[in-house]
């Protein structure tokens, strides 16, 4: 890969090309994105002025269909974050067999000191901007960190303006009177839970027996949180980027979420339950039989590995652990589940979406939730397969089973 930025990622393919007998051609053609187009977007704030802001689209490969990943707002994003997000998005789509390549969007501003109207004039102009890369059968862009249903509401209506057509199937995870999917917002947890809720059992495990700690009390940590609570795990500990709480027996995870994601209060999640406040690192190191973390990337690097104590861990969040903390963690003989694996839920809910979008159906919540469920077990139990025929940790063995299915369609073109 020719960006300095992306030694994860590379060291990601490198680790599991070991294991596949890849094409050469597949290595060539997997190791650049097809298309990286950055734009500036000029925004007329409030107050008179002119904005100018940084926007990016990358498309990293499409050749297992047209290609599917978020947009992100927030102030550091570039083009080699976008490119390392697209990159990981292609792995997740092959992986869990969605006919998909990996795509991903961003712009580089702090969408909390924009007013509602200048948001709506951004999302608007973003997408003008990048009008002829994206669409239905070229890459459908969804929610990420910072955009939400409302933002893709926008998005979708000026992408049906500058086409002169009405275009649902260009957007995923819009709002339900757009034609969003039901169940799209509780996704990526839901596919969460299946997948610990798997290892659990294939473990031998009892989740009441079982101690959790979620760094990132967001949309997708909060909501498993409850998740597993609701299931009898012990949540032991939560945080958010303001704080922790801890309490050994296990916490009142409903009141917390009531009080963040309900009342939306700014409080810190440590000042929100009956637990004891801790600092947001420790929460990483605490002993536990299973560490989730579900905020931002790199929140695991060679700084932090060795003081991780966990028995397992599941990624949520898209790459927090570097490559280098993953060698410390694998030397201490600690399991990882990968994101493509394990946050698979919320593209693969964006596919409902899109299916439905295209064929004028609308499911209900129940089915949604069990063809969620059959898909996000078949691929977990793939995994395991794979883990246990060739003896490789989940990782490598998610990555290896992803490779083959895109080697397998590269060299079908
Ligand atoms: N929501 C989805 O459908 C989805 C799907 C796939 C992947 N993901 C990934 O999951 C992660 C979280 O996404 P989300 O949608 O829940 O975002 P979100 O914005 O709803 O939540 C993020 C949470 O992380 C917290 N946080 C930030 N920095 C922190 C820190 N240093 N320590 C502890 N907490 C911190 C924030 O306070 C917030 O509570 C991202 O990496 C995202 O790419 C989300």
């Amino acid at each position: 890969m020719p960006h300095e930025r992306l030694e994860d990622a590379s060291a990601r393919l490198d680790a599991a090309c070991q294991h596949v007998d890849l094409s050469p051609d597949a290595r060539r053609i997997l190791c650049a994105p097809r298309l990286a187009l950055e734009v500036s977007v000029p925004v007329r704030m409030d107050n008179g002025d002119l904005r100018v802001f940084e926007g990016f689209r990358v498309r990293y490969d499409d050749s297992r269909g047209p290609a599917k990943g978020g947009i992100r707002y927030h102030p550091d994003v570039d083009m080699e974050e976008v490119i390392r997000l697209a990159f990981w998005m292609t792995f997740k789509c092959a992986l869990n067999d969605l006919p998909f390549g990996g795509a991903k969007g961003g712009v580089a501003v702090d969408a909390s000191e924009l007013s509602r109207c200048e948001l709506e004039r951004l999302s608007r102009g973003y997408i003008s901007a990048i009008a002829d890369v994206i669409g239905p059968r070229v890459d459908i862009p969804a929610p990420d960190v910072y955009t939400d249903a409302t933002v893709m509401g926008w998005m979708a209506d000026e992408f049906s303006r500058i086409k002169r057509e009405n275009t649902p199937e260009s957007f995923t995870g819009k709002p339900l009177a757009l034609g969003g999917s039901k169940g799209r917002d509780t996704a990526t947890a839901s596919g969460a839970r299946h997948i610990i809720n798997a290892v659990i059992e294939r473990d031998g495990r009892d989740p009441n027996e079982t101690s959790v700690a979620i760094q990132g009390f967001g949309s997708a940590g909060g909501g498993l949180a409850r998740m597993l609570a609701a299931d009898g795990y012990k949540v032991v500990a939560v945080s958010d980027s303001k704080g922790a709480l801890h309490h050994p027996e296990g916490l009142d995870v409903e009141q917390i979420w009531q009080k963040k994601r309900v009342e939306r209060s700014v409080d810190a999640v440590g000042e929100a339950g009956d637990g004891e406040e801790m600092g947001n690192d420790d929460l990483l190191a605490l002993d536990v039989d299973v560490l989730v973390p579900a905020a931002l990337e790199d929140a695991i690097d060679e700084d932090n590995a060795d003081t991780v104590q966990a028995d397992m861990i599941f990624e949520v969040a898209n790459g927090p652990i570097t490559s280098a903390a993953d060698d410390i963690l694998a030397g201490n003989d600690i399991p990882i589940y990968p994101g493509i694996l394990v946050n698979a839920g919320g593209v693969t809910v964006s596919y409902f979406e899109w299916r439905q979008n295209r064929t004028g159906e609308r499911w209900d919540e129940d089915t949604v939730a069990e063809r969620l469920e059959r898909r996000i077990l078949r691929t977990t139990h793939e995994v395991f397969d794979v883990m246990d025929d060739r003896d490789l940790p989940p990782r490598v063995a998610a990555y290896a089973l992803a490779l083959e299915r895109l080697d397998e369609a590269i060299m079908a073109k």
